[in-house]
């Protein structure tokens, strides 16, 4: 029987909006990414590549109708929609898929409306609004119940001391305990995506070093271990052109979440292209 999750090819690139655009702005961006003259969406790519947006709650809906004119489209130019070359996601959810829980947001209502990934646990998240591991897991978790894949993020608090290996083991501990809390949470042959985002990177002039980042993956990777569902690790933290490529993360990530330096498409394009030219053929 055909898996009822989406399918998540070997590389994933993922924008985050958070609460930076205003709605027009929001919508504007989302038809520049798909444009098809902009050459960022590559729907031939898709079983290598696959680019998300994850916008706000108020523009999930009008992101998903301008989706569907999208694939629609594809679709008259002879090229398959499905599964599709592009996916929407929500930057979180409520634990319980409806009831008596004002303000919050349903994860049956993200899934009926069109999103396949919910971010969950962002650092700004823990901080400001107090989750804990246990909500993220949950919230993992009843992602998954609605057939869509956790985005769950994963991070050490402090900057790296001078012993680079003490501030590798510091960092794999700190994110090892989600990691664990999440994977218990969800079924085993649920896809999920870890974003590995220190937190004292997030918001910066420039993301984390490489050896530091490919050490904590790997140690993150370890604690995974082997599971039926597929599971990819990002980095996120400043990402943007210029760290994938030569002597960047492209041999040590499965794809990047992006932020600001996401917001002209003249970025991501960047980032795009040099996540194509490593691509295998
Ligand atoms: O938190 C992030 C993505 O979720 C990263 O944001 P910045 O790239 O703006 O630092």
């Amino acid at each position: 029987m055909a898996s009822p999750y989406p399918i998540l090819p070997e590389k994933l690139l993922l924008i985050s909006l958070k609460m930076y655009f205003t709605p027009d702005r929001t919508l504007t961006y989302l038809r520049d990414l798909l444009n098809p003259t902009n050459e960022i969406v590559h729907p031939q790519n898709r079983d290598k590549l696959l680019l998300a947006l994850i916008p706000d709650f108020l523009t999930i809906w009008p992101c998903a109708q301008i989706l569907k004119e999208y694939e629609s489209h594809l679709t008259t130019t002879g090229i398959s929609p499905s599964p599709s070359p592009f996916l929407l996601g929500a930057q979180d959810c409520f634990w319980e898929p409806q009831g008596a829980y004002t303000g919050e947001v349903s994860p049956a209502s993200i899934r009926s409306l069109g999103c396949s990934i919910v971010e969950l646990g962002h650092a700004e998240r823990r901080a400001i609004f107090n989750e804990t591991d246990d909500q993220t897991a949950r919230k993992a978790a009843a992602t998954c119940a609605q057939h869509m894949v956790p985005l769950v993020c994963v991070g050490e608090v402090t900057a790296p001391g001078p012993v680079a290996s003490q501030a590798v083991g510091q960092a794999v501990s700190e994110c090892a305990v989600l990691v664990r809390a999440v994977l218990a949470a969800i079924p085993a042959d649920a896809p999920v995506i870890f974003a590995y985002e220190p937190v004292w990177a997030i918001g910066q002039p420039k993301p984390a070093g490489v050896d530091h980042v490919a050490a904590v993956v790997e140690g993150i990777r370890a604690v995974i271990g082997a599971r039926p569902g597929a599971a990819r690790v990002l980095y996120g933290g400043s990402a943007g052109p210029g760290l994938w490529g030569a002597g960047g993360l492209g041999k040590a990530v499965d794809g990047m979440f992006l932020g600001r330096f996401a917001h002209e498409i003249e970025g991501v394009r960047k980032v795009v292209r040099e996540v194509e030219e490593t691509l295998a053929v």
